[in-house]
């Protein structure tokens, strides 16, 4: 028995459940709190004062339940090592039970393990009430809903050292399987621990669904694009057909449902005024950036993407390394890639790109894309993904400049966990390898640090990665597309990027055109015009005029958003001059000569992008739940400062002088998705 564990106050806990209880003494006791020591007593005939002793199981019995939920373990192990690391501290303990407590995953320090198995906390022990009086994960089982039970709401004295605080953990059925749950020596901070808890559970919940329904088309929603393909989305799975297999709880709770059978087995369209293949059409049109769909009674308007199942879109593990693809060029196994008009280049010197960027791709020559932000990169590497021989791999995109510093290296080359318990747990699988037999796209490649370049060197040249923490090497067979907006040969210049390695990355150079340049920008402004209003909408001449003069700074991604902008303010009338005020501030004092453009002018310092359009951002975001007035009020002016900047974080951070990893935090508290940058 450790001293860690021994309560203050023993003989006055047993005597205040008894009075609690017995007496009806209950002031200051939490109502969940007194429920359930009533339960302990009368119910499970506990004694306060008595030892716990929850059973464990053997280890047949507890492999058994470990296969059973065997999907379930898989998609928390990283999220609650991501927890624990969060939490910092090594008095704690983060907790999955099955939906009878029983433990079977648990990650802690060796110390904290020490002190928590002489009271029965360990793998294969047995937690609910019953077992265990009120604790954490049974009290969240009794209720299936999230609890904090502090030191002295404990049943038994002995625990009442401890904190808990917990959640359940839902399947895509909607049916309780598993409670996560955050044991610690800390009383602090309940609310917060509760807060991130709640967070996990949901991710824990979107990873299941994904490889629950790998067959099926994940359709990812949410009123507000930015939100898309971030923890506050929607999701659903739809079969072939486009019958909803599946919902999330963000889904249920945007579609305004109860549970998840309130969805299942209803058609897409019965949902929203769109069919899968529609919805799937405008979703690959629109390069997979969030289209807008009405609920089918045309009240409320989302942005919704859908896509391949993932199990077809698998990545074709071609057996043929690259070096290979040089002397024998490849078939391409999948339907005709959209043409290049149909991705939203039809600009005659893109189309030249598309097809030499296409050739030399094939050809296991790297690619580097060079061109200002927002010109559209990224979307020029899916089109030639798209029209590889590797189209049926993974895209898989990585910006060197939104990721911290400190996570591009995991993120890249994946780890296997394994620092906390000892137990073998598999970690996460790196973008290289998520891309092996497709594309990976390294974006913004100028921003990533010396000492990277030198392992990613390694990869491209050995074709094999060693995630971090192992000793093993996986082959890995992807093509490689990356981009930047920097001169990279100054950067060599500078020291600051390796030579090597932009020999390597640089098989060719090709230089995406700015939107100002582009031939075909009117029908790009159509095209982005219809894709943001769901249908085709008319523009005034005046509009147009001032559109195809401007001078873009920001390039597609800020047509985008003025587009955007001018869709809301429109409300489905033409679209005038007054749609466009963020523009307007650009125009001319009447009177004075309208200026041609000049490269001169295009390549001097932009000047912040005036206002947003006035009020823009304010109208056309109302503020998250769960924001308090500050904090919304925070997060316009951040949303204002990331457009002036054109989304670049990097700019962003230095113009507040605090670190991009400072920012990152801030942004993510505040709910801006910052990786989605439509
Ligand atoms: N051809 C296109 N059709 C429709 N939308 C486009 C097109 N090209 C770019 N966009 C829009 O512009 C945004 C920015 O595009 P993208 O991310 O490809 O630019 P980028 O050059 O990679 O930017 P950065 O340099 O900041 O990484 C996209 O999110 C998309 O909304």
């Amino acid at each position: 028995m450790t001293q860690g564990l021994l309560a203050a106050s023993a003989a006055e806990h047993g005597q205040r459940v008894l009075g609690a209880v017995l007496g009806g003494l209950r002031t200051g006791l939490h109502e969940q709190v007194a429920q359930s020591w009533t339960r302990c007593l009368n119910e499970y005939r506990l004694d306060p004062d008595s030892e716990p002793h929850p059973p464990v199981l053997d280890g047949h019995a507890l492999a058994l339940r470990r296969r059973r939920l065997s999907d379930v373990i898989e998609a928390a192990r990283l999220e609650m090592s991501t927890l624990y690391q969060q939490l910092a501290d090594n008095e704690t303990a983060v907790v999955l039970t099955d939906g009878e407590g029983v433990i079977l995953h648990l990650v802690t320090s060796p110390e904290f393990t020490a002190e928590l198995e002489p009271v029965g906390f360990t793998v294969g022990a047995i937690w609910n009430e019953a077992c265990a009086g009120t604790n954490g994960m049974g009290t969240c089982l009794a209720l299936a809903e999230p609890v904090s039970v502090r030191r002295e709401d404990h049943f038994f004295t002995r625990l009442t050292t401890l904190t808990c605080s917990a959640v359940p953990v839902h399947d895509p059925e909607g049916r309780m399987v598993a409670v996560l749950d955050v044991t610690s020596r800390s009383a602090l901070q309940q609310q917060h621990v509760l807060v991130l808890l709640g967070m996990t559970a949901r991710m824990i919940e979107n990873r299941l669904m994904e490889q629950r329904f790998r067959d099926a088309h994940p359709l990812h929603f949410h009123t507000r694009p930015e939100l898309v393909h971030t923890l506050h989305e929607g999701r659903l799975a739809l079969d072939a057909e486009g019958v909803i297999r599946a919902a999330n709880r963000s889904a249920l709770f945007q579609l305004g449902v109860e549970s998840p059978q309130a969805l299942c087995g209803r058609r897409l369209e019965e949902v929203f005024q769109a069919t899968l293949d529609d919805l799937l059409e405008r979703s690959r049109a629109a390069s997979f950036h969030p289209v807008p769909v009405y609920r089918v009674n045309g009240a409320h308007r989302f942005f919704a993407v859908t896509r391949l199942p993932a199990a077809e879109a698998q990545p074709a593990r071609a057996a043929t390394a690259q070096a290979a693809l040089a002397a024998r060029p490849v078939k391409p196994a999948v339907p005709a890639a959209p043409s290049a008009a149909t991705a939203g280049l039809s600009d005659a010197q893109l189309v030249q790109q598309l097809a030499t960027g296409s050739r030399v791709l094939a050809r296991g020559t790297p690619l580097l894309l060079r061109g200002e932000t927002g010109a559209g990169k990224e979307v020029f590497a899916r089109a030639l993904h798209e029209r590889s021989p590797r189209a049926t791999g993974a895209f898989v995109a990585v910006n060197c400049a939104s990721i911290p510093e400190s996570l591009i290296e995991s993120e890249l080359f994946g780890y296997r966990a394994g620092a906390f318990t000892g137990a073998q747990r598999t970690g996460r699988r790196g973008k290289i390898l998520q891309a092996d037999g497709g594309t990976l796209f390294l974006d913004e490649i100028g921003d990533m640090p010396l000492e990277l370049q030198a392992r990613l060197l390694r990869v491209l040249d050995e074709r094999r990665v060693t995630p971090l923490g192992t000793e093993d090497t996986h082959p890995v067979d992807f093509q490689l597309v990356s981009a930047s907006h920097r001169n990279l040969l100054e950067l060599v210049a500078q020291g600051r990027f390796r030579e090597d390695l932009y020999y390597r990355l640089a098989g060719i150079e090709l230089q995406i055109p700015a939107l100002r340049e582009r031939t075909d920008r009117r029908e790009l402004i159509q095209r982005i015009l219809q894709e943001e209003n769901g249908a085709p909408l008319a523009l005034r001449p005046e509009a147009e005029q001032l559109l195809m003069t401007h001078r873009w700074p920001g390039n597609v991604r800020q047509l985008r958003h003025v587009l955007r902008a001018a869709v809301a303010l429109a409300d489905g009338a033409s679209v005038g001059l007054e749609h466009l005020p963020s523009l307007r501030a650009s125009l001319p004092a009447p009177g004075a000569a309208a200026p041609a453009f000049s490269p001169q002018a295009a390549a001097a310092p932009v000047a912040p992008v005036s206002v947003l359009a006035a009020g823009m951002v304010p109208a056309e975001t109302p503020p998250p739940a769960g924001l308090n007035l500050i904090q919304s009020h925070e997060r316009q002016v951040l949303l204002q400062l990331l457009e002036q900047h054109r989304w670049n974080v990097s700019n962003v951070a230095k113009a507040l002088d605090v670190s991009r990893n400072t920012l990152y935090r801030k942004l993510h508290k505040l709910q801006i998705a910052v990786s989605q940058r439509a």
